[in-house]
């Protein structure tokens, strides 16, 4: 499935929010559900910031798109969320879904998921207010930027989360390793960097287009990531459940959670 790379600006005039929502994290048919990434990425989200205790004043979802799921763990032991994202549809229905406005994606399956992880006997109610007061802005962004968030120069923060981003907005390995350095330059010494990807991905469908992906493994991610001044902390791999007409719409075969440290700036 060779496809050509799909460009940020084609990010900004196509991609439909609430349709890739629908399509990858609907609770019966959505791809991301049925493969396992989804119950996968709670998890590793979960036993980083509860179990593990990484915590700190600020972090930076970069490229959320328009799915909220990522930072419902994150939001009990950071002081605030920064969402941040190249289109203005993805940070606008992002926002909605913070709120929770009629026509946004219903998050009420993962929200009940994440509450049980946590065993704090939080509601979906309450965890939907908490999110909500944690994530302050979602402001524009640009990966491929040296300073992603030009023109504005924010401090350093504690943590940066990437999900489904990167392998998006690159259109090769080199371009990859590179915006890896990018992200690190907003993140201090000590530290964390949160990513995710869905690996040996060429593309994905969406409202009848098909979306470039960067066909990425876990050998060049190790070391990518220690090239941009990172330590590995923890990196988990799962297989996808295989189905031929899902294979159509997304032809990954695994999904990748990595959680590392920044030791040094590159
Ligand atoms: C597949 S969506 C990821 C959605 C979500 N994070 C998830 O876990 O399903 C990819 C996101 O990357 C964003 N993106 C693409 N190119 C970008 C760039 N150069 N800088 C920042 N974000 C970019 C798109 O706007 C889109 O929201």
């Amino acid at each position: 499935m060779a496809t050509e790379f799909t460009d940020k600006d084609t990010y900004q005039d196509i991609f439909d929010p609430h349709a890739y929502c629908n399509i990858y994290y609907g609770p019966k048919s959505g791809l991301l559900v049925l493969d396992g990434f989804l119950d996968f990425g709670l998890r590793k989200l979960y036993e980083t910031f509860i179990v593990r205790g990484i915590k700190g004043k600020t972090l930076i979802d970069i490229g959320h798109g328009p799915t909220i799921y990522q930072d419902l763990s994150a939001c009990e032991v950071f002081e605030e969320i920064i969402g941040a994202d190249y289109t203005d549809r993805n940070r606008e229905y992002y926002e909605r879904s913070l709120r929770n406005e009629p026509g946004t994606f219903d998050w009420t399956g993962a929200i009940q998921k994440v509450c049980d992880l946590e065993g704090k006997g939080m509601t979906v109610e309450e965890k939907r207010k908490k999110l909500q007061n944690t994530v302050k802005k979602t402001i524009k962004c640009d990966v491929l930027k040296s300073n992603p968030m030009e023109p504005l120069n924010l401090p350093k923060v504690d943590c940066v989360l990437t999900f489904g981003c990167l392998e998006c907005a690159c259109s090769d390995l080199d371009t990859y390793s590179r915006v890896l350095k990018n992200v690190a330059s907003l993140i201090k010494i000590g530290g964390h960097l949160l990513v995710s990807e869905i690996l040996n991905c060429s593309s994905y469908l969406l409202g009848g287009k098909r979306f470039s992906c960067l066909v990425l493994t876990e050998e060049f991610m190790r070391r990518a990531i220690v090239e941009a001044g990172f330590a590995i902390v923890d990196l988990e791999v799962i297989p996808r459940k295989y189905d031929k007409e899902q294979y159509e719409l997304c032809n990954h075969d695994s999904s990748l959670f990595v959680l590392a440290r920044k030791e040094r700036d590159v």
